[in-house]
């Protein structure tokens, strides 16, 4: 016997199928986005990540494979299956290992079709407060494909700072071991106060396996990385302006008056250094800059940079 359900009003149904064609209309721009080299797949993989519920979640691997350019109907097949992936799977429902073998797969050959740009180790720095940590932070969260190294402090953790994920936070003996031991492959004490190290080993697994990483370190770190390893492209990162700059410090409200004071004369010293650098980023919006640095890691070749200094206090 037929189930007698109650059927919803017309005008529901109505609303809601057109409801259905707008989200069908707005899956086939992101394909068609993705089919164009408009957007890559990386990053509506990235977005899909982070709302699962957004046109990008709702996304089916398969259609999603399939507008990737040069992967048809037999190429997507072979690829789900070793992805072990089902085929009813959409972006924002997959779980962690699966996300991570996609995420693999489409970086590896991302690089492939790049002629396998060569892994680089890249440097951002950037005056006191210009917002270094905020756009690294950004990156972290929006370019998962991205390999930030995780620095080795002194310094005590604050409140939501993770182990191995903010920092190594070590005391003053494992520090002077590390240091001791060549563990690090710069380090310097930052604004009078601690010390901060990058890792050795990471960061040369990481190139040696092919991948590029960025270091988001003090300017002194910068130029000893620039000694240790004159290959490293070093990125500068600028406010719009010196007022913004100064608002940002202040805004920030994470250090005493005088403490404020004593960053903002040394960063007319680090604003100085920035011809020492490859490239400027100005940092006028987060995304922004971060997609910059994040363009910046794969270009092969630099161009040439402005005669003039952008900015001066
Ligand atoms: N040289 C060097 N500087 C680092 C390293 N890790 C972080 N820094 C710098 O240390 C400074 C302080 O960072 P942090 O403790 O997060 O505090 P905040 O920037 O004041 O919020 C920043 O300028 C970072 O760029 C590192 O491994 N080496
Ligand atoms: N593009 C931006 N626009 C406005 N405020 C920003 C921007 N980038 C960073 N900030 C803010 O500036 C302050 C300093 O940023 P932070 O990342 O702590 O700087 P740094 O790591 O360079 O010392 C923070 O309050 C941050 O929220």
């Amino acid at each position: 016997m037929a189930e007698n359900r109650p059927t919803p009003p017309d005008v529901d149904r109505v609303a809601a199928s057109r409801a259905a064609v707008a989200a069908r209309r707005a899956r086939a721009a992101v394909k068609d986005q993705v089919a164009h080299g408009k957007r890559s797949a990386l990053e509506v993989l990235s977005t899909a990540i982070s709302s699962p519920d957004g046109v990008e979640g709702r996304l089916r691997v398969t259609e999603f494979l399939i507008s990737i350019p040069a992967i048809g109907v037999t190429k997507m097949r072979r690829i789900m299956s070793r992805l072990e992936i089902s085929p009813s799977k959409r972006l924002g429902g997959l779980g962690k290992h699966q996300r991570d073998r996609l995420r693999d797969f489409l970086s590896t050959r991302s690089r492939q079709r790049r002629g396998a740009s060569p892994a680089r180790l890249v440097v951002l720095a950037g005056p006191t407060a210009v917002g270094k940590g905020t756009v690294a932070g950004y990156i972290r969260e929006h370019y998962p494909q991205v390999l930030l190294s995780v620095s080795a402090t002194t310094r005590a953790p604050r409140p939501g700072e993770a182990e191995g994920v903010s920092y190594y936070f070590v005391d003053d003996t494992e520090f002077d071991r590390m240091v001791e031991a060549g563990e690090l492959l710069e380090w310097a004490v930052v604004h009078n106060a601690h010390r901060y190290g990058t890792p050795r080993g990471p960061v040369e697994a990481a190139l040696a396996r092919g991948d590029s990483v960025l270091l988001e370190i003090d300017i002194q770190g910068a130029r000893a990385v620039q000694l240790a390893m004159p290959e490293a492209r070093l990125l500068f990162l600028l406010p719009p302006t010196w007022d913004e700059l100064v608002r940002r410090l202040i805004g920030r409200g994470t250090e005493s008056p005088a403490e404020q004071a004593r960053r903002l004369e040394t960063a007319k010293l680090e604003l100085a250094a920035q011809e020492e650098f490859d490239y400027r980023v100005v940092n006028h919006d987060v995304a922004e800059a971060a997609r910059e640095v994040v363009d910046l890691m794969n270009l092969r070749q630099a161009p040439q940079l402005p005669e003039r200094p952008i900015l001066r206090s």
